[in-house]
């Protein structure tokens, strides 16, 4: 998937502060597909376990106070690396979970194009909010990654969430492989109306949405 994206990404259209130009609202970033080494990938994953571990774990005192010296460590040997958005590689590694990046939910797109964007993933135990089932704030999360997406493959990029709506069929089980599919609706005008479904491996809906991302004014950030 990634020579297709690199071109694309390469001229993409995204938020953040170190503009090169500007395309429509937003600045233009350097923004290629990231290209890490091997231990990137390894080292966001063993963050979402620290994530889920931080949400779960019923420890003694003295074992945060342990963990907090290894957090403490960590922030010291990494916090002289803060890069500006568009450049540190999270959220630019289009081959890992969630493209690299802590925020978004680990899943993988694994089919795109104008027509459809399709990914698939499991929620995990950071996701939960309450008996188990999925937040019903993460679920948003990922139609408007996928809405994002399917907005971009539609040659609309320089668009932002206008309304979000999500109807929560069923509770969404984490640790359980599911998928989403997203779609453009309609066009009208800056408007890009956009529908997504969660569903498990059964095809059971969990999840639907509708959204409608809007395209940018010269101007407007
Ligand atoms: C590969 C990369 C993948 C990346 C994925 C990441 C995706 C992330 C996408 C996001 O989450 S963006 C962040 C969340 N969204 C925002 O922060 C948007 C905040 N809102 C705005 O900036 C402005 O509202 C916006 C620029 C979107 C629109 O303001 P405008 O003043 O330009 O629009 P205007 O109010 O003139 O409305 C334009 C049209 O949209 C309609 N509209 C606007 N908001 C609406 C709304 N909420 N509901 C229904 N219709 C709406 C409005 O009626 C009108 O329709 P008509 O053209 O038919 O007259």
């Amino acid at each position: 998937m990634t020579d297709q994206v690199d071109d694309d990404l390469d001229s993409a259209a995204v938020t953040g502060s170190s503009a090169v130009g500007r395309r429509g609202g937003f600045p233009k970033l350097r923004m290629q597909a990231a290209d890490t080494g091997p231990d990137f990938g390894p080292f966001i994953e063993a963050m979402r376990t620290l994530q889920d571990l931080a949400v779960s774990v019923d420890a003694p005192d003295e074992v945060y106070g342990a963990a907090l010296s290894h957090a403490q460590a960590m922030i010291d040997l990494l916090d002289p690396y803060r890069a500006p958005e568009g450049e540190s590689p999270a959220g630019r590694v289009l081959d890992l979970p969630g493209r690299g990046s802590l925020l978004m939910v680990p899943w993988q797109v694994e089919y795109f194009g104008p027509d459809l964007v399709r990914s698939r993933g499991s929620f995990r135990r950071y996701h939960v909010g309450g008996n188990n089932a999925v937040h019903g704030g993460v679920i948003p999360l990922l139609f408007d990654e996928m809405f994002g997406f399917t907005s971009f493959m539609a040659k609309r990029s320089v668009s932002r969430t206008g309304y979000l709506h999500v109807n929560y069929r069923k509770v969404t089980p984490i640790d359980t492989p599911l998928v989403v599919e997203s779609r453009v609706d309609r066009i009208e005008g800056r408007k890009t109306f956009v529908v997504a479904e969660l569903r498990d491996e059964d095809g059971t809906l969990l999840a639907d949405a509708e959204g409608l991302m809007i395209k940018l004014l010269p101007g407007q950030p």
